[in-house]
């Protein structure tokens, strides 16, 4: 079975309770926060972590795409995350990232853009509880999935195998029934799907499309 988490960034922010509420079947809740100069566009930050958090005993996973993740790591920890997710790509050093989380109590993950080579993940996978190879450009909800992104997902797989690493890989971005097949076929773990779940007529339905594939 995969872990679905939603990307709530396809939510209604109106009704975040009811929201939340619609994704109930799903184990986790992705909560995307962009701060307009990692990636050009702004989402939200720590006062959304504290609300959801209130709303749900589902592990939340909280993907930094933010230039200075050391800065914030322990306050996202705080409000609630039970993941933080920063990526390879900012601007600090990734141990001291992944120690900053560690010491703040939570899980620590990782993230690549499409660009990113797979191999800037294998010198920290050892102290990762978590991979993400995101399989569009971050910083935009609803677009189109990069196929070229998947032999990247294999690779890691072969990598986390060989080395007996048991790390999840996190993919996100234009995750559909047809695009979360060919992940998770290709070693993914956990799935976030935003614009396909909060779109659908019957969301609990369309997680456990995805749960099961
Ligand atoms: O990280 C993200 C954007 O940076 C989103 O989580 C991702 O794009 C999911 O949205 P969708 O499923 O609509 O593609």
């Amino acid at each position: 079975m995969n872990i679905i988490s939603p990307s709530i960034l396809a939510a209604d922010f109106g009704n975040l309770n009811k929201e939340i509420e619609r994704i109930s079947e799903a184990q986790w809740v992705h909560i995307d926060v962009m701060d307009g100069h990692f990636v050009p566009n702004i989402s939200f930050g720590l006062p959304i972590v504290s609300a959801v958090r209130k709303l749900t005993a589902q592990v939340l996973d909280v993907h930094l795409m933010i230039s200075n993740p050391l800065i914030y790591a322990e306050r996202f920890v705080k409000a609630g995350a039970d993941f933080v997710i920063f990526h390879m790509e900012s601007d600090d050093d990734p141990k001291e990232v992944i120690r900053a989380v560690r010491n703040a109590g939570a899980k620590v993950g990782a993230a690549i853009k499409p660009g990113t080579p797979v191999e800037v993940l294998y010198d920290v996978m050892d102290s990762l509880d978590l991979a993400l190879i995101m399989t569009v450009e971050p910083g935009f909800g609803g677009q189109s999935f990069l196929f070229d992104t998947v032999p990247k997902i294999r690779a890691l797989r072969t990598f986390c195998n060989e080395n007996g690493l048991n790390v999840p890989i996190q993919v996100d971005g234009g995750i559909n029934l047809e695009t979360a097949a060919i992940c998770a076929q290709a070693g993914a773990d956990v799935l976030v799907a935003g614009s396909y779940v909060f779109a659908s007529d019957d969301v609990a339905a369309a997680v456990h499309s995805l749960m099961h594939l």
